[in-house]
């Protein structure tokens, strides 16, 4: 069997064309406001393709660099400024943060309605209890491209690999949503190949480069691959051996091309939820 291949690139660049089209709508342009903290090298590409897609869709999008030595508290200063500013609809905390601030004290300090990440405890809370607001990027990107792709949800195993609360722990609620019967696996679980074996939908969100190999994924799964890492000779591979998890998958995401460009068209989407639900613009 060789999978199809699930073009997330293709899937995310549809899904900011229909946001442009109804920013294009509104009596305003919806304002998103990226915080970014030091010169981490791939948060900074990340938060300039994040500002290139908002205002490619018609938003009004600025990045604010903070330097390296910022404090917890001047952090916490410019987030109060931006939960008071009433032409900012979305706050993101770009992630990582370097080692002085507590990243669970930035995440908290933003207002759960600007809160264009989803994971502020309260978004966090209100996905675990079945009301979805604003939930993190990356899952709702996976739950796009599983729609996309057809792919059945009601009844099907799934299994998270990964129990971080950005994608293994909301992804895992999400897929609950959709009537999938979920398992949360991880570094700890007892033979991981064979409880990824049982999956109809794998989501391997581990942060292990291609740990996933061909014997983990049962024939004609759907194998979704949230990793992104960077190999010592600068080749860039998810969580999953892809060459072969793509002879026995049924489909597969790739990476580059996959997950990852979802996270920034659905950044783009929570941003235009979040305007909206405030502004009371439909
Ligand atoms: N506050 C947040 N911080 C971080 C998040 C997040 O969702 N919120 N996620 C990641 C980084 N990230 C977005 O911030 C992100 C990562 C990767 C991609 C992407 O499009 N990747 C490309 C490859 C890019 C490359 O060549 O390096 C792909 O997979 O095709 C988008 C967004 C951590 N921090």
């Amino acid at each position: 069997m060789t999978a199809r291949i699930l073009d997330g690139k293709a899937i995310a660049a549809g899904l900011r064309a229909r946001l442009a089209e109804r920013v294009a709508t509104l009596p305003f342009s919806p304002g998103l406001r990226v915080v970014r903290v030091g010169e981490d090298p791939a948060s900074g590409v990340y938060v300039r393709n994040k500002d290139k897609a908002a205002t490619a869709a018609g938003f009004d999008s600025a990045t604010i660099h903070l330097p390296a030595d910022t404090s917890e508290a001047q952090l916490l200063a410019t987030i109060a400024q931006l939960n008071a500013d009433p032409a900012v609809d979305g706050i993101l905390v770009q992630l990582p943060l370097p080692p002085q601030i507590r990243t669970e004290a930035a995440i908290a300090a933003v207002d759960p309605a600007k809160d264009v990440d989803g994971f502020h405890p309260l978004n966090a809370g209100l996905l675990a209890a079945g009301q979805p607001r604003l939930v993190p990027c990356t899952p709702r990107g996976v739950m796009h491209i599983l729609a996309e792709a057809g792919v059945p949800l009601r009844g099907a195993r799934a299994v998270v690999l990964g129990r971080s609360q950005i994608v293994g722990r909301p992804m895992a609620q999400l897929l609950l949503g959709a009537d999938c019967t979920v398992t949360i696996a991880h570094s700890r679980t007892r033979d991981l190949p064979a409880e990824c074996r049982r999956a109809d939908i794998l989501v391997a969100a581990v942060g292990r480069p291609e740990m996933v190999r061909r014997d983990w994924i049962a024939p004609g799964a759907t194998v979704i691959d949230v990793g992104i890492n960077r190999r010592p000779d600068g080749k860039l591979v998810g969580d999953v051996a892809y060459a072969e998890a793509a002879e026995v998958a049924g489909a597969i995401t790739p990476v580059p091309g996959g997950v990852g460009p979802m996270t920034i068209a659905c950044l783009l989407e929570n941003t235009l939820d979040a305007a909206i639900a405030r502004r009371g613009a439909a």
